[in-house]
């Protein structure tokens, strides 16, 4: 069975596998070992709540219960930008008009922004192409939201998550060829390897910032402005099926869309209810769904889905099940129905 559980420093060698498959433009997974071990540690010092929020990073594994194997992984940042400025363009609007002279033109513009400081982030979203199978891709992303309703405190009340944008086999990005390679003459890959390993700020300082105009853009750049990279479509569904949405940010390297949502309005968050762990082997007859469940624990966190019947204020499951959730008979969970009503 497949669980989720915080990052332990033993899983450093399946991070760093995860990271050889992943390629490029997934920004925060860099096949860098030294970074991977602190961005581990920076982990665990969070779930044992000893960092400032400002440093605060919660990472999680899949673990294939069977192997032992990670076959994934996914974060929560508790808030971005408070120590180092995090930055977005956002596209908006410059009107040049003249009443006198009969002109009007609207512009397009990217204002370079500060505007999510201090939101949390979900990031790092990552699942091995061979378990891309039996809903784990719901699993990994979604049981942080478990995560953040049972854990408010811990975050902000604004989540964002910057989607990787287009670029092509080679890394190649037409927005950073049209905008950033006049400020740099390092590529993509590279720009987006450094903000990986935390120097994103540097680059970033050396970006544009004054608006730009979209229209003096060369249209290959500006028709990925927002659009999301093939391979994160899955990524981006599961979020705006959840109720997050683009508002007009985008990444100042590939112009991939940020989506964004109040905590408190994430479905999984708000439709999420506690109950108690009822064993049963097997499972009665009956009409059973997929759900999203959890412990009540920060530390020993750990996430489940468990195909079962509508919980109440208790929640039927399987020994093994339980098992995987390191609880037992009449232990503390959370549940929420893995798909919104309209597509279950
Ligand atoms: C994102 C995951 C983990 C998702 O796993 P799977 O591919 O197995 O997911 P899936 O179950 O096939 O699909 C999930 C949902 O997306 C829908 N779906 C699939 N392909 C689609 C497409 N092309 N366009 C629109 N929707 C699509 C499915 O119908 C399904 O909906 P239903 O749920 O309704 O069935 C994986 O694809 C992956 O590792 N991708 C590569 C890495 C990546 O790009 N990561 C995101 C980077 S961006 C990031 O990290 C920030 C975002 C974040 O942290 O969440
Ligand atoms: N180049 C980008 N737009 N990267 C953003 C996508 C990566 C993703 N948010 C991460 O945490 O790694």
């Amino acid at each position: 069975m497949m669980f989720i559980r915080p990052v332990a420093h033993k899983d450093l060698d399946g991070l760093m596998n995860l990271a050889r498959s992943a390629g490029v433009g997934l920004t925060s997974l860099p096949v860098n070992e030294e970074r991977l071990s602190r961005r581990i540690a920076r982990s665990v010092l969070s779930f044992a709540g000893e960092l400032d929020k400002a440093d605060q990073g919660y990472v999680f594994v899949m673990e294939d219960g069977a192997t032992g194997a990670i076959a994934g992984i996914c974060a929560l940042e508790a808030a971005v930008g408070l120590k180092e400025p995090w930055y977005n363009y956002r596209v908006g609007t410059i009107v040049h008009a003249s009443e006198e002279l009969g002109v009007y033109s609207r512009h397009d513009t990217l204002f370079l922004s500060n505007d999510h400081t201090g939101y949390s982030e979900l990031c790092t979203l990552f699942l091995h192409p061979d378990y891309r199978a039996n809903r784990n891709g719901g699993l990994l992303s979604k049981s942080r939201f478990l995560f953040l309703a049972q854990f408010p405190q811990l975050f902000g009340k604004l989540v964002v998550a910057e989607m990787r944008g287009v670029s092509d086999e080679a890394g190649r990005s037409p927005f950073w060829e049209g905008l950033g390679r006049h400020f740099f003459s390092i590529d993509f890959a590279h720009a987006d390897y450094l903000t990986g390993v935390g120097q994103k700020a540097f680059v970033a300082e050396l970006m544009p910032k004054h608006p730009v105009y979209i229209d003096f853009l060369p249209p290959e750049a500006q028709a990925v402005i927002g659009q999301t990279h093939e391979n994160t479509r899955p990524a981006v569904a599961m979020l705006e099926s959840e109720g997050f949405r683009y508002e007009g940010y985008v990444d100042i390297f590939d112009a991939g869309p940020t989506v964004q949502t109040y905590t408190s309005e994430i479905r999984a968050v708000k439709e999420s209810s506690v109950a108690a762990a009822r064993l049963a082997d097997p499972l009665p007859e009956g009409d059973k769904n997929f759900y999203l469940v959890s412990n009540d624990s920060l530390a020993g966190f750990r996430a489940i889905l468990a195909e079962t019947l509508a919980p109440t204020h208790e929640i039927l499951l399987t020994p093994e099940q339980a098992q995987a959730l390191n609880v037992e008979e009449g232990g503390h969970l959370r549940c929420v129905a893995l798909y919104p009503k309209e597509n279950a």
